[in-house]
Order: structure tokens, then sequence, then C-alpha cells
């Protein structure tokens, strides 16, 4: 089976400076990894990479098996995105914004209303069809973009630190809703974050810092690598940062 998304030897540079250097990943189907790293890890660089928002002029990326810069539309046809910085329109309701999102796919008005209704009633989120996004707490606009995320039904997603400012109880919420879709439908997750609590000993770990991969495996690997009973003291340990910088 191909894996769902492949990184190999990936780099990118902002002028002198190197942001990822020679990143190779793999995110096997059905699994949901775990991008851990800092602010400046490079989490956002890559997922920009991804994205095709930025050109990866080295290395190779797939999605699906489908070669990112020489199938970019089977490719991306398969990819689902949660940005980090908020991307709903306030001012249209929550069905205006998947309609806009839907014709971006090529869906048809009735079709993305359909899965629109569909996404939401999965989310709970069915009553709030109607209701401009800017009337959502802070946690339902989040439920909210990862149903558009799924609206053109992809097997992967990546998701950049989709709970940072969210309160526990809808962190919560969004980490199991997200997981369910990963245990009921085989969805690929790729989740970026630098919240060990996000981190089930199980997951799949790929520790990013600086722009370089320094550890992959899952939480008992790295904490057997780096002689720490924690994740928070392997991360400590194998990245030289003081623990109190990581959550
Ligand atoms: N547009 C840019 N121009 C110049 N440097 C950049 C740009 N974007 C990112 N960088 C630099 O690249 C490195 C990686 O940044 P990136 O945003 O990818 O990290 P991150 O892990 O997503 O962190 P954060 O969670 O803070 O966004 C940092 O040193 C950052 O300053």
């Amino acid at each position: 089976m191909v894996p769902a998304i492949e990184v190999a030897h990936v780099s990118h540079a902002f002028g002198a400076r190197k942001a990822l250097d020679d990143v190779s990943l793999s995110v096997p189907q059905g699994a949901f990894v775990a991008l851990l790293g800092l602010n400046g890890a490079g989490k956002t660089t890559l997922f920009s990479l991804l994205t095709r928002l930025y050109d990866n002029v080295t290395g190779r990326i797939a999605i699906m098996g489908s070669d990112l810069r020489r199938r970019p539309t089977e490719a991306l046809g398969r990819l689902g995105v949660v940005f980090q910085a908020r991307t709903l329109d306030p001012d249209l309701t929550v069905l205006q914004n998947f309609t806009y999102h839907a014709s971006l796919h090529g869906l048809s008005r009735a079709e993305g209303r359909h899965r629109a209704e569909r996404l939401l009633a999965r989310f709970s989120l069915a009553d709030r069809l109607n209701d401009k996004v800017r009337s959502l707490s802070g946690g339902q606009a989040r439920r909210v973009e990862i149903a558009r995320s799924l609206l053109h039904d992809p097997r992967v997603v990546i998701l950049d630190e989709p709970t940072v400012g969210l309160d526990i109880a809808a962190r919560q919420d969004i980490v199991s809703l997200v997981r369910r879709l990963v245990d009921e439908d085989g969805l690929s997750v790729l989740w970026a974050t630098h919240l060990f609590d996000e981190v089930r000993p199980a997951d799949p770990i790929v520790l990013l810092h600086k722009g370089r991969v320094l550890a992959r495996g899952t939480t008992p690997d790295l904490c057997a690598q780096a002689g720490e009973p924690s994740l928070a003291g392997a991360f400590r340990k194998i990245t030289g940062t003081p623990t109190e910088e990581a959550a």
C-alpha cells in the first residue's frame, strides 16, 4: 500500500535561513501521525510545501502515490487542509463558506449543500448551518473548518496546530473528533502540534526541530532512545531544549 503522504529529502530556505533541512517522513494510510515541534521547527513551512503554496525544488512529495510536482491536481484532490490561521469568512454563514469551498472543488451547489449537511450533522453542528461564522465559539468554528476540509472527500488531511487558542474542553473535542475519522473512516492524518498531551503512546511521531527530523517512532520508542520516562523528557533530551519551552 502506498503511503498517504511521502516526503523524501525535502529542504527549503528563506534567503540564507534554512527552514527545512533534508526532511523525510511518511504517513501510512489510516494512521494518525504527530508532527511534533516547537515554534520555528518548520511545521508551517512543510505544510506550505505539501499544499504547493511554495514549490518544492528539492526532493519529492507524493500524496496517495501522486507526485505533487508532476501531478498536482491529482495529488491535491486527495488532500484536505486545515491551516493554523483561521480561513473561514466570519461574515458569511456556515453554509455560504461551504458553498464557496465546494465550487472551488468543482462541486455543484446542490452537492455542496448535501455534503455540508451530512458533515455538519456528524460534527454535531447541524443546527448552525445558517448562522454567521462570527456567532460561533472558537471550538465550533474550528470544527466547521475541519468539516469543510473533508468536503471534497479527501483520503488524507493535514492539520497545522488546529487546537491553538482553544480551551481544554474544545481542544479535547477536536482531537477526539479527528481520531474518530481515523478509526471509523480510515482517514490518514498528519497532525502538527507542540502539545505532548495530544499524542497517544501508539501514535507514530516525527520530531522536527530547527528544520531537521531528529527522531521518529512512538512515544515508547522516543523514551527508549533518550532514556527518559516521559515524552516531555525525551523531547527535551533529544532537542536539548528546556522542558518549560515545550508544553
Ligand atoms: N516567509 C518567511 N520568511 C522568512 N523566514 C521564514 C518565513 N516563514 C518561516 N520562516 C522561518 O522559517 C523557520 C520555520 O518556520 P515555520 O513557521 O515553518 O515553523 P513552525 O514550526 O510552523 O512554527 P510556528 O508554529 O511558530 O509557525 C523559522 O526560523 C522562521 O522564522
